[in-house]
């Protein structure tokens, strides 16, 4: 086999990142393949092959799955070639019901070989009336030399002019459209609750810093409560994310037994979103919600003044280093909303001294939790729920939660 080949292939399975498996040849050799479901039988050409796997592109669906639907992203679409789909909507060809199926499986497939095994997961939409369209409120787009806007090619980093945006908000899909000729770099787009488009320009400055302006602080609303946050910082894509994760967070707390006097910690808080369900928790408990950026921190404390919730700037795995266990501590909750990376295993092995009650992990790479779940269970914790989440519909993301006792 080599890159060109063209080959038919049976779609048997789905990897982690968007892809799909099927195998080629007597050795049985993974191949790689976009755009397709599993049950599919796709016409592919071959774009890379390595001692042990190749990678391909769907060039024609010869069997189609019942799961497949016409694609959200017209543009993305198999029939277009496949240097011209735009990345970011590569499960836009999938029922949106099949989607979350798929991300169950994926969410399962991980917790088998990383997490010492699996556990019941289904994933839920974020809400009753999701469309898998229509709901980013955060879209970051490039500018090519020519000037040109849009978002990259989906395995490259060529920009595509696309007449349509089906997954951001309309009111970013009209600011598009109504961008002309640009300066090379990126724009970002970015829909807040006020309903206000803001269209942050960043032209690429070749090695020459620009002094840096203090960012625009825009509002955000949950469940009545505004949260203020830096309109180029760390807020959930999804117009309903943060609400339906707060909700979660609170569905799985009352699950929980309610402790007295306990002090909570809210990891990689951000601005305190989940530090108002933390502070609710129990009687007499307070909160320390920790987060590396110095402006997010300030907007928690502003955010949340009104409650007893300390808000603390450092580095996660420097301030729970220092931080003595407490009875107070183990009676709490411990709630960790770490970077795609994850918490790692010296933060995890540190958590478990800590000794907390209950563990709540919010998760938008499954692997990471995987790998950091396999470390609490080594420490004696076990997962008392799992709960998928649709942040992402049309794509391969997916938000997971995680409540694991002791
Ligand atoms: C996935 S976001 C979660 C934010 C918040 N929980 C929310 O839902 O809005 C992760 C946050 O962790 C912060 N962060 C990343 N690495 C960190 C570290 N090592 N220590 C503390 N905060 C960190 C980022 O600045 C970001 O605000």
């Amino acid at each position: 086999m080599q890159t060109g080949d063209i080959i038919d292939l049976e779609i048997t399975g789905i990897a982690h990142g968007g892809v799909f498996i099927a195998r080629h040849g007597e050795e049985g050799l993974v191949v790689f393949v976009p755009d397709t479901i599993p049950g599919e039988r796709v016409r592919a050409r071959i774009t890379q092959v390595k001692k042990s796997f190749a990678r391909a592109e769907t060039i024609e669906v010869l069997e189609a799955s019942p799961h497949r639907v016409p694609h959200i992203w017209k543009q993305a679409d198999v029939s277009v070639a496949p240097e011209l789909r735009p990345g970011g909507a590569d499960f836009g060809h999938i029922a949106l019901e099949h989607q979350r199926e798929l991300k169950a499986r994926v969410i399962t497939e991980a917790f088998d070989r990383f997490a010492g095994g699996s556990v019941p997961v289904t994933v839920e939409p974020a809400s009753a009336h999701e469309t898998g369209a229509g709901y980013r409120t955060r879209v970051g787009l490039h500018v090519d030399r020519d000037g040109r806007v849009g978002p990259y090619a989906a395995r490259s980093n060529d920009v595509i002019e696309t007449a349509d945006y089906p997954l951001a908000t309309p009111a970013i899909e009209r600011a598009i459209a109504a961008l002309g000729s640009e300066r090379e770099g990126r724009i970002d787009l970015v829909h807040p609750a006020d309903g206000e488009v803001r269209i942050l320009r960043r032209p690429a400055t070749r090695g020459r810093s620009r002094a840096k302006k203090e960012p625009e602080v825009v509002a955000e609303i949950v469940g009545g409560r505004r949260f203020d946050v830096d309109v180029d910082g760390f807020w959930q894509v999804h117009r309903e994310a943060a609400t339906a994760l707060d909700r979660v967070v609170r569905e799985e707390l009352a699950k929980l037994d309610a402790p007295e006097r306990a002090h909570h910690l809210d990891l990689y808080g951000g601005v305190g979103l989940f530090s108002a369900a933390l502070a609710g928790h129990g009687t007499d408990s307070w909160v320390t919600t920790v987060e590396s950026s110095g402006r997010a921190t300030q907007h928690a404390a502003d955010n949340l003044a009104d409650l007893p919730v300390e808000a603390i700037s450092a580095r996660v795995e420097r301030f729970i280093e220092h931080l003595d266990p407490t009875d107070a501590i183990s009676r709490g909750i411990t709630l960790l909303d770490p970077p795609r990376s994850g918490a790692g295993e010296q933060v995890v092995r540190r958590i478990g001294e800590l000794n907390p009650a209950a563990v709540v992990y919010i998760a938008c790479d499954p692997v990471a939790l995987a790998r950091d779940t396999g470390t609490f269970r080594e420490l004696g914790y076990s997962v008392d729920s799992l709960r998928g989440i649709d942040l992402f519909p049309s794509s391969h993301h997916v938000e997971a939660v995680a409540v694991l006792t002791r």
